[in-house]
Formats: structure tokens, C-alpha cells, sequence
């Protein structure tokens, strides 16, 4: 026991021996707050003798639970690291031993983006809609939007509707929106898949319907912790509340000061109310950072003592002094850009490699002039998401390939069918479509029937249907690593790669190969090819990362939960961070947190910049508040802002907040709240504009709505 102990701080030794009852940690960013969950796991197993398997540890990210899962395995020696994923990896266990309870197969597709995509194109030719109706992003933002807050009870439909009356909804469906939504459903149940959404309702609802199923994973989960806690949304909450019922075993760390996604239901107050919620729940404070120097940390402590409503708190330094955290102000984005070029020369002829160097920022189209400065100055670098290493082609058609040996799925055989060529174009395929339509069947077996015709002379339907049988009759129970590299091979696949020399997807190929192969050996359990892709469909941009010398290039929200030794914070400039989007205090608070987990991913050296000039729409650039907010003490200025420009930035600042409501009541007036207006009388809310940042009212007196700005206030009735 001594030996697990001994690298952990007082905090952390508490956090881990606190085994029984409701535990909450407050965690300072840098805290050590990762290694106080891995080793807690460690502890629970290694010194209590908990199975491993009864232990939930719900993550953030897949990426950050392969990391945990790494760092379990090295501590307890054990495979089995049990149940370490986030909420919707975890419910994809939950449905895989028991969505028999609402008649789903247990090899139900878990759907991502592209997924659900290919399913909006079908909608889309099927009724003659067009992206001026409304664009994928938009129709998969309304789709969720449908199914968490006006239609929370949709699955209901999924659940206990027949296909055909499901189809009838959408057939009947008028409206693009309706349209798209039931067209949506429909196509979800016609190929049992499930969106991430789904994953969490559908294991509420057997949970809430079947008191044995309940009882059996509450009775499973002897020990439940959870990771980031402050970014939990409402559905997290209640899986919570529903999976801890039993043993009562509930240990959540989290740090106010890192909520960042509050537009994505995220809610603080989970983390902050926690003690109320959980009657007798002991809090543990860690403030000691182990991750910063204390210079980087009195920036950040400079900064986010600025947002009001806060827990207040400070990160304490562990480690020695390091440089001064280093601010300048450019003439121009290019100037900042090579600027930043110059530093990270200064820093690689110090040996420090350029895979050491990470440029932060708030928005993609930042990186434009520093991708420009660092192709001219000939330094190394990677941008982190832009195209996702599972949304390459290569991929999707190489995880397609699995998926029609297991699924034989619509959604796969649309992708590869045809690739690489067997004649099976356009026609071909409409001709399956309405053969499948007919007689209610997929598009595969579709192909199997007809595949005699005279219309699939000289195709090679034959053979593709061949491939598909052969693997299908003999995956179970093969590494999924090995059919994988069977099928790119019999397949033909990546002999076209070879063919037309396309290394480099070829190389992505590879990558795939040893990431199924990594996962199959980390895994613990035996991994099913099933497994494996309910497993891929889940993963992330971030979880692809090369680790070449190359300086790496991301936003600040795929940092989180990361740190690097040296940071480079960019585009400092009001309208860029804080983004011109935000426009009420908290908005901006959520910003000024985003700022604070940008500063605290840094090590040894933090460098923030900024640059002169204008915006697009031709506004006067003004330096960010928030190195304003962290003033001169902590920062030191290679070349700062003329004063003139700070004191325009204050008064920039000051006008331009002047209007905004400070409370989240004050803006939100539900639609249907009756009000006074001074001048126009009684009225009701129709809708608030946060774009115009006024409300949409009918007043009594008038026929029509008119829009009025929240500069004046109306008066509740
Ligand atoms: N007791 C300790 N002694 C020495 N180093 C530690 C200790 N605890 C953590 N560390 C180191 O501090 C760094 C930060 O730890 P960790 O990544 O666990 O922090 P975190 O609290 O999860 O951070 P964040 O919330 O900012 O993402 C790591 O490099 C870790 O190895």
C-alpha cells in the first residue's frame, strides 16, 4: 500500500483512500486530479480486491479513457480495467448485454456524423429537399435539438412503434423539419442504429421500464467516479443518479473554473451543488499545481479572478521559478504569425523539439496566418482536427468493409459496393434501392437476389457478395486486426491504393491497422469485431495523433485536459477571444474559462500574442480584455500596445458591454411570458434574438410583432 501512496500529495492520498459514501473534488487545473482518479482505481483493486469490472470511471473524451485505461493497467498489472469510457461508451455496454429489453439487436450500428449524413442524403433525394431547406449541420443541430429539449420524448416512438407507422409519420410529414426528423427516425430504426443521443435515452428508458436490468448494473457498480465533472449535462446527471443508487459509492472530480461547455448543455451547478444533492458528501480541495511554473500560473490565477461568479480559489505553485510569461502586440496577424515563427526557432536552438511547442486558439480561421509564417520559416507542424483522422476516406471505407461483414448494413454497402470499381454505378444502384424498397429489404440482399439479372452482367456483383458471405461466415471469433488487414487486402481496396500511389492513405491505413491492434491488446476482454466498431464509432478527432517533431496546432477546446511544455496563445483580440459572439456576462465568464484552460496547458513557457489592424468587416482590432485582465504585473512585454490603444480598448469594451443583461433571467423571457412595455403596453414574448439581442413581442394593441431591443427593459407581468 506504501508504494502506491507515496507519489501523491495529502489531497490526492485522501481522494484515493476515500473509498465509501459521496466524494467531491474541487481540482485546481495542473492539480493532479488524472492521477488522484488512476490511482484511486489502482487502490480500490490492488488494495481493497475490488473487481475490476465493478468499477465505473467515466471519462471526458475517448481519448483522455485510453489514457486513464493506460495508466490503470500500469498500476494494477491487470488487462481488465473494467468499465473506464465515457457515459456513451459505457452505454453502448449497457445496450450490447440488454436493448433485447426494447427489441433491439444487440449488434444495433452506433451512428456518428457521417453516418447520420448518409442518412439525411437519403431524405433529402427521397423528398426533394435541398441544402437551401435547411444544411446537414443545421438539420443534425435541429435533430438534436428536437430530441433533447422540444421532443425529449421521441425515443418513445423508436421504441414502441411498428416501422410502418413510423414510416407513415414521415410520409405524412409536411414541413422540411418534420420531414427530416421523422425521416430521420425512421432510417435510425430501419437499421437499429442508435446516435449518441440514443445511447444515453435508450439506457434511461430500460433502466426506468425494467427494475431487474436496473437493479443488475447498480448491483454491478460498486464503485462509480467521474472525471470533469463540471462539464456534465442533464442526461449524464440522471444516468448518474440512476447507476449510484445502490452501493451509494460516487466519486466526482471536477474544477469550476473549466466549464467550457455550457452551449452544450454542460451545467456547473452539478459540481457545485453536489453536497446538496448528496447529502453527506465530503469535499476535497487540491489547489498544489504540479503541471506550471509559478509565473504561468499567477497569469492564469490574474485572469480568472475577473469572472464574479466563481468559487474563489488560486492554484498554489509546486515548481521552481521559470520565464516571464511573454505578451506582444503585432502590426498585423502576418507580423504575429512570424513573430511566433521566431520565437519557436529561439526555443528549438535552445533543444527544445518543436513536438514540445503547441499554438492554441479560439477559432480554426486564426490559424491561417500562422500556418503561413510557419511554412515560410520552414518549421514542422500539425493541425489537430480540421479532417478527422476517422472522417478520412481511406477510413470510413476500411471501418465500411468491417462493418458490412457484421451488419450488412445500407449505410456500409452504399459507401463500398463500388469501391474499389465493380460496375456498380449510379443505375445499378437506384435499381437496388427500389428492389429494396419493395420488398422491405436491404440493400445487400437486394444484390443477392437479382444479382443474376441481365442488368449485373459484367459486374462484379458476384464476387463482391462472394467477399461479403466468406468473411461473414468465419470473422467471430478472428482478431478484428486480422480480418481487417484480410479484407483491405482480398478486397482489392488497397491494391487500387498501391495502384495509384497514394502513400499517404495507405499510411492512414497502416495507422488504422495498429490502432485496432493497440485496442485489441488494451482492451482487457475479448474484443469482438462488433465490439471494436461501437467502439470506433464513439472516437474523436484528437484520437489520431501523430508524434513526430512537430510543433502541433489546435483550438483551445481540444486541448483540454492536455499539456504541453510550451504554449502559444494567438489571436488575442477582442471579437476573436473573447469571440464576437458572446454578448451577456456569462457568455463572457464561459469565455474568460475557456481563456483560463488555454494558459494552464502550459509547462515552462506561455506565450500570448495579438495583432493590430482590422477585422474582415473592416473594425478596428482591439487587444483582448483579457490581457487586460491580466495586467502588467504578470505579464512581461516584448512590445506593447501604445497606451492610446489600451485606453480605446477599455472604452471599446466598456460600450460595447454597456447593454447586456448581467443575468440570465434578465434575457430570458420564456416565450409566452406576458410583459409591459413603457409605450406599446401589454404584450407576450414570441421568441429573443440573441443575434439582434432583442425579443420578438406581440403586443396586445397591435397586429403584428415587433422586435425590441433588450436595451429596454420590459417588465415582467
Ligand atoms: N503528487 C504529485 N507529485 C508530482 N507530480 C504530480 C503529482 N500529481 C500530479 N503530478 C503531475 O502534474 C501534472 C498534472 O497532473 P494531471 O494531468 O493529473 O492534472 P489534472 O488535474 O488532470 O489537470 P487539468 O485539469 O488541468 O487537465 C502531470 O504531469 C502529473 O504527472
Amino acid at each position: 500500500m506504501m508504494d502506491l501512496l507515496q507519489g501523491l500529495n495529502d489531497a490526492q492520498r485522501q481522494a484515493v483512500t476515500t473509498t465509501e459514501g459521496c466524494v467531491r473534488v474541487i481540482a485546481g487545473a495542473g492539480s493532479g486530479k488524472t492521477r488522484a482518479l488512476s490511482y484511486r482505481f489502482a487502490f480500490l483493486v490492488n488494495e481493497l480486491g475490488i473487481v475490476p469490472g465493478h468499477i465505473l470511471c467515466v471519462t471526458f473524451t475517448n481519448k483522455s479513457a485510453a489514457e486513464m485505461r493506460r495508466r490503470i493497467h500500469n498500476l494494477t498489472g491487470d488487462n481488465d480495467t473494467g468499465y473506464v469510457n465515457t457515459f456513451h461508451g459505457f452505454c453502448v455496454s449497457v445496450l450490447q448485454e440488454d436493448c433485447h429489453a426494447v427489441q433491439y439487436p444487440k449488434n444495433f450500428l452506433v451512428l456518428d456524423n457521417a453516418d447520420i449524413d448518409a442518412m439525411l442524403q437519403m431524405i433529402y433525394e427521397e423528398r426533394g429537399l435541398t441544402l437551401r431547406n435547411m444544411t446537414f449541420s443545421a438539420a443534425r443541430d435541429m435533430i438534436e435539438m428536437r430530441k433533447l429539449v422540444h421532443e425529449p420524448e421521441y425515443y418513445a416512438d423508436m421504441i414502441t412503434m411498428s416501422l410502418e407507422r413510423l414510416k407513415r409519420k414521415y410520409d405524412e410529414a409536411a414541413s422540411a423539419a418534420d420531414i427530416i426528423f421523422y425521416g430521420y427516425l425512421y432510417q435510425e430504426k430501419k437499421c437499429f442504429g442508435l446516435d449518441y443521443n440514443d445511447l444515453i435515452k435508450f439506457s434511461l428508458y430500460i433502466f426506468k421500464e425494467h427494475d431487474d436490468i436496473r437493479l443488475k448494473w447498480q448491483r454491478r457498480l460498486e464503485y462509480i467516479m467521474i472525471d470533469e465533472f463540471q462539464d456534465i449535462d442533464l442526461l449524464q446527471y440522471e444516468l448518474m443518479s440512476v447507476l449510484w443508487g445502490y452501493h451509494k459509492n460516487l466519486f466526482i472530480v471536477g474544477d469550476p473554473d473549466q466549464t467550457i461547455y455550457t452551449w452544450r448543455g454542460a451545467n456547473v451547478k452539478y459540481l457545485l451543488e453536489f453536497d446538496k444533492a448528496f447529502p453527506g458528501t465530503k469535499t476535497i480541495v487540491m489547489m498544489d499545481n504540479y503541471r506550471s511554473t509559478p509565473q504561468i500560473l499567477a497569469a492564469a490565477n490574474a485572469l480568472i479572478d475577473n469572472n464574479v461568479c466563481r468559487m474563489a480559489k488560486s492554484l498554489r505553485p509546486t515548481l521552481p521559478d521559470g520565464d516571464a510569461v511573454v505578451c506582444h502586440f503585432a502590426e498585423s496577424p502576418q507580423a504575429e504569425g512570424l513573430w511566433m515563427a521566431g520565437r519557436m526557432k529561439a526555443l528549438r536552438e535552445r533543444g527544445v523539439p518543436y513536438k514540445d511547442m503547441a499554438v492554441l486558439y479560439r477559432a480554426h480561421y486564426v490559424t491561417r496566418t500562422v500556418e503561413e509564417a510557419l511554412l515560410k520559416e520552414h518549421i514542422p507542424y500539425v493541425i489537430y482536427s480540421g479532417v478527422q483522422f476517422f472522417s478520412r476516406k481511406e477510413i470510413k471505407d476500411a471501418l465500411s468493409y468491417l462493418r458490412i461483414i457484421a451488419y450488412k448494413d445500407d449505410l456500409s454497402f452504399r459507401r463500398i459496393a463500388n469501391v474499389p470499381k465493380r460496375n456498380l454505378g449510379k443505375r445499378r444502384m437506384a435499381f437496388l434501392q427500389e428492389y429494396a424498397d419493395t420488398r422491405g429489404c436491404s440493400l445487400y440482399e437486394a444484390l443477392v437476389e437479382t444479382m443474376d439479372d441481365g442488368l449485373f452482367k459484367g459486374t462484379k456483383a458476384r464476387q463482391f457478395a462472394a467477399l461479403v458471405e466468406s468473411f461473414a461466415a468465419e470473422y467471430e471469433g478472428r482478431p478484428v486486426s486480422e480480418v481487417l488487414s484480410a479484407i483491405l487486402d482480398t478486397s482489392g481496396y488497397e491494391k487500387v491504393l498501391r495502384t495509384e500511389g497514394s502513400q499517404e492513405r495507405l499510411d492512414n491505413l497502416a495507422e488504422l491497422k495498429q490502432a485496432v491492434y493497440e485496442y485489441e491488446t488494451t482492451c482487457g476482454e475479448e474484443v469482438t469485431l462488433e465490439h471494436y466498431l461501437s467502439h470506433v464509432a464513439l472516437l474523436t478527432n484528437a484520437d489520431a495523433a501523430p508524434d513526430d517533431d512537430k510543433v502541433k496546432l489546435m483550438t483551445v477546446h481540444a486541448a483540454k485536459g492536455l499539456e504541453f511544455p510550451y504554449v502559444f496563445l494567438c489571436g488575442l483580440n477582442e471579437g476573436i477571444f473573447p469571440s464576437r459572439k458572446v454578448r451577456t456576462m456569462q457568455a463572457m465568464e464561459e469565455e474568460r474559462r475557456l481563456a483560463f484552460v488555454a494558459l494552464t496547458r502550459a509547462e515552462r513557457g506561455l506565450y500570448l500574442s495579438e495583432a493590430d489592424g482590422q477585422h474582415f468587416d473592416g473594425a478596428v482590432r482591439y487587444p483582448s480584455r483579457f490581457i487586460l485582465d491580466m495586467g502588467p504585473d504578470v505579464l512581461a512585454y516584448d512590445n506593447p500596445p501604445p497606451d492610446s490603444l489600451v485606453r480605446a480598448t477599455r472604452d471599446y469594451i466598456e460600450y460595447s458591454s454597456k447593454y447586456w443583461p448581467d443575468r440570465e433571467g434578465e434575457r430570458t423571457f420564456a416565450s409566452g411570458q406576458r410583459v409591459r412595455h413603457a409605450v406599446f403596453g401589454e404584450g407576450t414574448v414570441i421568441d429573443a434574438d440573441m443575434d439582434r439581442q432583442a425579443y420578438v413581442v406581440q403586443f396586445d394593441a397591435m397586429d403584428t410583432a415587433r422586435m425590441i431591443s433588450f436595451r429596454v427593459k420590459l417588465k415582467a407581468l
